[in-house]
């Protein structure tokens, strides 16, 4: 008899273990490590994964596995141990991992039933609830505003009992193909049979004597008029034979990739190659930071030591943040590598993602180039993983299991002997000091692979615009420069820096500034249901016309909003044509390639947008780049706010002068003195580096420091203040004397959803203890967290302090 060590699917700290199942004897030989099962848990039928197979165990009456979910593992054994790592680091549950590295549709569903257990009369509100029946779903009790106590109370005195059913939501695409059943001859005979009404069952066996191959059943409707009734006709009749076969959805079926092949490198390419092509060769790992200017040609080098990898039989992982997987990224690796390549973001549908999961699963493609989650990828013979713009924060995941996506790429390069290279043209403080230090090696690459300079970045002073009583939003320089750039026939990238920036709503008279009633934040504006929405929480209520502190009309919003520059654009400059890009025109799929494709045909002058349009793209006829609000994330409660600008002006930059004609950048700013925004405009990364370097050192900041975080919240403002100063003194006593423990300090946003926020933060240096010690207080609260609804989260290395 064997044994399956299983992890089940259950959200408790209590249950972060392996139980034993038996193995029935039907499913002796196809239970696997890896493979997902159902598995009876108290009174429920749960999900698990067999992590282990083993001969015996040491417990007695042992409960069998109930059913296999997969006929092949979904992980293989290197992620089950990846798993069981990330979720040890970033101390969060071994299930929570697992279903982190798989597509969604593998997360199998449950749905909650409510069974009445007896005849009696059950309390009042319960028996109006189940109205006459013995079954309910769930729902229908999350939906009334029966309170939890009165269900808990039923449940403990057993009239009423839930029950879980498990649904995998597996959709795999089948398509129909029919096909004759019988020989042509006996399909003519058949035919002459027919009466003379069954027309269309005619026209169909005449179809198939002619072309006795299967086809798709849609295909045959189309081409012989007939319906589904009168296949099944000829189905009954056996006349034909129909199957089902698998098929792929294929999101990239339309587009067409023109083939490309290997460029000849310049020399500075070459000699960031070189080493990385060394290590594949020679199966070692070892992590690079390419350092490499806009333009400079660093896709060029993941294509090329990609192509070593496939020539070594080998798989490759490229990872690009989510907002800069546009099509041209794509059509970069998929015209290189063609159909090896599978690639997986988040505007796939769950059926597109699960098909490229499947793709990579029985080795099919040989290279996938995803978001964060793509690090993941079941290849079991990685050659090289590549992070392009490794210092975009989108590769920290911020909810559970709160990995970065750099960190996993490393232990696996470590499993698998194979480089891992980081890409940037800004690279992270963090990653340009391990290169500094030889930890990772470093490659530069100072120059644009046209031998092109960098275009000239110049800084317009806003508040001296307003002085000269320009009170619009463009500075006389940038409208200038964009009249004469589209009066060449050039075109132009408008940049507005929404982060941290949004409009609200705001009284003239008293000041008074709309906030959300439940959260500590102030409403944003939507202008085309002329609302106010919460983002945290989605309230809403109906834009007023009067201040409700002193009911003057003078109530407006404020800030920038895309559409708003727009329409200023619009009044501006009325010929110049305008296609803007942000989360409200790219919503619908595929518009975001159209509305890039349209600016790459020349059919607007200029491109507005936000963050999405800063990175990646390269059209040849943009001259002139215009960042409107250069300063407006300079102020966030985030010490790595300076960085995060230094980062965005110089990747907007890069957009410029890409090709043959000259680049040109203005830059407006409220705080054109700031260093971050002054280095970069004069391209000086190591200025930039030394400069905020020695500010994190003063301020006892990253790199200098690790950072841990720990955030408590609750309804009540007097009990998460005195949990977290509880938190503070337990650490205070076990960690190291240059350690610093801060707090408790209220969350810069307090209150979400009418719950307060409050934090500690950990800075240490060498704490090698710090998750164990972190761990047992979590477990400390677990009855209270369960009992009160308090939630204590924990963030190591985090990198959103909001
Ligand atoms: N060796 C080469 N010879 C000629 N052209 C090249 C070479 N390498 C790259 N290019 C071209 O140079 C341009 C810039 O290269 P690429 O986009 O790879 O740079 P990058 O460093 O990735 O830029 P960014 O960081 O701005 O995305 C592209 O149009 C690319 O086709
Ligand atoms: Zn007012
Ligand atoms: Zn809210």
């Amino acid at each position: 008899m064997s044994i399956a060590k299983v992890i089940v699917d259950v959200q408790a700290k209590t249950i972060n273990q392996t139980f034993d199942y038996l193995v029935p004897e039907r499913f002796q030989d196809i239970i696997k490590e890896g493979m997902r099962v159902i598995v009876p848990f108290g009174p429920r039928k749960i999900t698990g994964f067999v992590v282990a197979i083993k001969e015996e165990s040491e417990f007695i009456k042992l409960k069998p596995i109930l059913d296999v979910l997969d006929i092949q593992p979904v992980l293989t054994n290197e992620l089950l141990e990846l798993g069981k790592w990330v979720a040890e680091d970033t101390l969060t549950l071994y299930i929570t991992a697992y279903q982190a590295m798989l597509p969604q549709v593998l997360k199998a569903q449950y749905k909650k039933e409510l069974i009445r257990n007896t005849g009696e009369r059950l309390i009042p509100v319960m028996e109006d609830l189940f109205a006459g029946r013995d079954v309910i779903d769930f729902e229908e009790f999350e939906h009334s505003s029966i309170p939890y106590s009165k269900l808990q109370r039923a449940l403990h005195d057993t009239t009423i009992s839930i029950n879980y059913v498990v649904k995998s939501k597996v959709t795999k695409k089948q398509v129909t193909y029919i096909e004759p059943n019988k020989e042509a001859y006996l399909l003519e005979e058949a035919f002459m049979e027919l009466s003379h009404n069954a027309k269309k069952q005619k026209q169909v066996l005449s179809y198939f004597i002619e072309f006795p191959e299967p086809i798709e059943q849609s295909k045959l409707f189309k081409l012989t008029n007939a319906n589904r009734t009168v296949i099944r006709a000829l189905l009954e009749k056996q006349l034909l034979k129909e199957y089902k076969k698998e098929v792929y959805r294929n999101p990239y079926e339309e587009a067409s990739f023109q083939k490309t092949y290997p460029l000849t490198l310049t020399e500075q390419q070459e000699k960031a190659l070189e080493p990385i092509k060394r290590k594949i060769q020679q199966k070692e790992h070892d992590v690079f930071l390419v350092h490499g200017v806009t333009g400079s040609g660093k896709t060029e080098i993941y294509l090329q030591a990609i192509q070593e990898v496939l020539e070594q039989g080998k798989e490759a992982i490229v990872l690009v943040p989510e907002i800069s997987l546009t099509p041209q990224m794509v059509s970069r690796f998929k015209g290189r590598f063609g159909e090896k390549v599978a690639v997986m973001h988040s505007a796939l549908s769950n059926g597109e993602k699960y098909d490229e999961w499947r793709k990579i699963q029985s080795r099919e493609v040989k290279v996938v180039v995803g978001a964060r989650s793509a690090i993941f990828a079941p290849f079991e013979n990685l050659g090289i993983i590549i992070i392009d713009e490794e210092h975009e924060t989108t590769y920290k995941q911020e909810d559970q299991p709160r990995y970065h996506a750099r960190d996993v790429a490393i232990k696996r390069g470590q499993y698998h002997h194979c480089p891992v290279v980081l890409g940037s043209a800004t690279p992270t403080l963090e990653s340009y000091a391990r290169a500094k230090r030889g930890v990772y090696q470093l490659a530069t690459l100072n120059e644009r692979t046209n031998k092109q300079e960098m275009p000239d970045i110049e800084i317009v002073d806003m508040r001296e615009e307003l002085h000269n009583g320009n009170r619009s939003m463009f500075s006389t320089r940038l409208k200038e420069s964009m009249e004469s750039a589209i009066n060449r026939g050039e075109q132009v990238v408008l940049l507005l820096n929404r982060r941290g920036y949004s409009t609200f709503v705001m009284c003239r008279d008293c000041g008074h500034v709309k906030q959300c009633p439940h959260c500590d934040i102030a409403l944003t504006y939507h202008k085309r249901s002329n609302q106010l929405k919460c983002h945290y929480c989605s309230y809403e209520e109906p834009m007023p016309n009067q201040c409700p502190e002193c009911t003057s009309d003078a109530i407006r919003y404020f800030g920038t909003g895309t559409q708003r520059v727009e329409e200023s654009l619009h009044e501006l400059m009325p010929h110049a044509r305008v296609i803007r890009m942000d989360v409200d025109t790219t919503r619908k799929k595929g518009a975001h390639e159209r509305l890039l494709k349209s600016f790459a045909n020349k059919e607007a002058d200029i491109l507005l947008g936000t963050q999405m349009i800063a990175k990646g793209l390269d059209f040849a006829n943009v001259t002139l780049v215009g960042v409107l609000t250069a300063d407006s994330m300079l102020h966030l409660p985030d010490f790595r706010s300076s960085e995060k600008t230094f980062q965005l002006l110089t990747q907007v930059s890069g957009r410029a002068g890409r090709h043959e004609l000259p680049g040109q950048v203005i830059v407006q700013s409220y705080t054109p003195d700031h260093y971050s925004i002054q280095l970069a405009s004069e391209y000086d990364f190591n200025q930039f580096f030394l400069r905020e370097m020695q500010i994190r050192k003063t301020f006892r900041y990253p790199p200098y420091v690790y950072l841990a975080l720990v955030t408590v919240s609750h309804p009540n403002h007097v009990k998460v203040v005195k949990i977290t100063q509880r938190i503070v003194q337990l650490l205070l006593k076990v960690v190291n004397e240059d350690t610093v423990v801060l707090g408790p300090t209220a969350s810069p946003i307090t209150r979400i959803k009418d719950r307060y926020r409050y934090q500690c933060m950990i800075k240490y240096r060498n704490e090698p203890n710090l998750r164990k010690y972190l761990k047992k207080i979590i477990d400390q609260f677990a009855d209270e967290a369960r009992k009160e609804d308090l939630l204590i989260t924990i963030d190591m290395q985090p990198y959103h302090l909001m």
